[in-house]
C-alpha cells in the first residue's frame, strides 16, 4: 500500500522522520508491504516554489492509499491576499475530509495538567468538522476599511454524515456522544443539534445530549473523564482540541485524523512549532499516535495489529520513563522514537 508522507514545516520533519523509524519498524514485524513516498507542500515550498500544494501532489495524495502530513504553515508566510498558508485546510475541503477525529487519552507514565486523580481516565474524541463551520469561510470573507465579515456554513448532507459518524463511533466506546455547540445563540447551531436528535433516535444504545462551547470549556477542566465522543463545528473543535492536548501533556500527545469516504489524512493535531523547530526537541508521539490511527483504517488485520502494538508500546515507553522536553524531561525526538521502538512487541524502553 502506497502512503503519501507530507512533512510539512517546522518539526513537521522532524516529527516525520521519527514516525517514520517507527512505522518502518512495525511494517517489518507485521510484514505491512507499506511503502512510503514524500512530497514537499507548505510554507516553505511555497517561499521556493511559489505553490504550497502543487496539482501533481495533489494528485499523488489522491492515488495514494493513505496520507501521513507533518505539519504545515510559518507565521509571516503568507499568501497574496494576506493570509497564512494552510495547504492542510485545502486538502480537507478538496478530498472531502469532514470528521475530524481527534483522540484525547491520558497515557500513563505522562503528567497530567489536572491534579484529579480521575484524570488518569481521560479519554475522549472530539469529533471535529473540518470542511466548513466557520473555516467555510476562508478565502471568502470581506474586509473593508469599516467592517470585516466572514460567514459560517454548516450542510445538511456534511452534518447529516457526522452524526452518523460520531454515533457509530460511540457504539464502539463508551456509548455516549454530547454535540457541542452554541445553540442558544445561533439557529445555524439549533438545526444542528436538531438533525443529531433525529440521527440520535436511530442509535438508542447511545446516550445523547449537547452542551453549550463556552460550558464544555469549563467542563474539560472540571471533568473530562466523563465524557466520550464530542461532535463539533470546525472553529470550536479546533480550539477545544488543543485545549484536550493541554490536558494530557500538550501537544506533543494529541494525533489527529482527517477522515472523509474516500481520503483520509492522518497527522499530529498540533503545527508547526516555531519555538522549538530546529532544535530536535520536538514530541513525535502525537504523529506516531496519528500513524497507529492510519494503520486502523488502512483496515485489513496485521494493519490493525500493528496499530494496536503501536500505541502499546507509546504506553510503555512513557510508563518506562521516556519523558520527552516538553513534559520537564530530556529525550528528544529520535531517542523518543528509539524508545518507542525498543518497546514493540511488548519488550522494555
Ligand atoms: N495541522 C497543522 O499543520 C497546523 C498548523 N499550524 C501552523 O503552525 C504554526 C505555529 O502555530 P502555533 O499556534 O504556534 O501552534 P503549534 O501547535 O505549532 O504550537 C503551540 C505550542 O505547542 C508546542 N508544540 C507543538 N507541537 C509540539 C510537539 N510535537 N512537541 C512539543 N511541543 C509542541 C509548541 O512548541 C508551542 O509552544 C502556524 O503557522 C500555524 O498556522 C497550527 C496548527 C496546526
Ligand atoms: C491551520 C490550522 C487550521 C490548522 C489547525 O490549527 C489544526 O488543524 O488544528
Ligand atoms: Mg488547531
Amino acid at each position: 500500500m502506497e502512503v503519501a508522507v507530507l512533512p510539512g514545516d517546522g518539526i513537521g520533519p522532524e516529527v516525520t522522520e521519527a514516525t517514520l523509524a517507527v512505522l518502518e519498524a512495525v511494517a517489518k514485524r507485521h510484514a505491512l508491504g507499506l511503502r512510503f513516498t514524500s512530497h514537499r507542500a507548505g510554507a516553505m515550498a511555497y517561499r521556493d516554489t511559489g505553490t504550497d500544494l502543487s496539482d501533481e501532489v495533489f494528485e499523488a495524495c489522491r492515488r495514494a492509499d493513505a496520507i501521513l502530513l507533518g505539519a504545515m504553515g510559518w507565521p509571516g508566510i503568507r499568501a497574496a491576499d494576506g493570509t497564512e498558508l494552510a495547504p492542510q485546510i485545502t486538502l480537507r475541503q478538496r478530498l472531502g475530509l469532514y470528521a475530524g477525529i481527534r483522540p484525547i487519552r491520558a497515557i500513563p507514565g505522562v503528567p497530567l495538567a489536572l491534579a484529579d486523580p480521575r484524570a488518569a481516565e481521560i479519554d475522549l474524541v472530539i469529533l471535529r468538522e473540518s470542511t466548513e463551520g466557520l473555516f467555510y469561510s476562508k478565502d471568502r470573507g470581506t474586509v473593508t476599511e469599516d467592517w470585516a465579515e466572514e460567514t459560517l456554513r454548516l450542510t445538511r448532507p456534511v452534518t447529516e454524515r457526522l452524526a452518523r459518524r460520531a454515533f457509530i463511533l460511540a457504539g464502539q466506546r463508551r456509548h455516549r456522544v454530547t454535540l457541542v455547540d452554541k445553540a442558544n445563540v445561533f439557529r445555524a447551531f439549533a438545526w444542528m443539534r436538531d438533525i443529531f436528535t433525529t440521527i440520535a433516535a436511530d442509535h438508542p444504545d447511545v446516550r445523547f445530549d449537547a452542551a453549550y462551547v463556552d460550558a464544555m470549556a469549563l467542563d474539560l477542566l472540571r471533568r473530562p473523564w466523563e465524557y466520550d465522543l464530542l461532535p463539533t463545528e470546525n472553529m470550536f473543535g479546533d480550539i477545544l482540541s488543543d485545549l484536550g492536548a493541554g490536558l494530557i501533556g500538550g501537544m506533543g500527545f494529541a494525533p489527529s485524523a482527517d477522515v472523509g469516504d474516500e481520503y483520509a489524512v492522518f497527522q499530529p493535531s498540533h503545527g508547526t512549532a516555531p519555538d522549538i523547530a530546529g532544535r530536535a526537541l520536538a514530541n513525535p508521539t502525537a504523529m506516531i499516535l496519528s500513524a497507529a490511527m492510519m494503520l486502523d483504517w488502512l483496515g485489513e488485520a496485521p494493519m490493525q495489529e500493528a496499530a494496536a502494538e503501536l500505541r502499546e508500546a507509546v504506553d510503555r515507553a512513557f510508563a518506562g520513563g521516556l519523558r520527552t522536553p516538553d513534559i520537564g524531561g530530556a529525550h528528544g525526538t529520535a531517542e523518543a522514537a528509539r524508545r518507542v521502538i525498543a518497546a514493540l512487541g511488548g519488550k522494555g524502553s
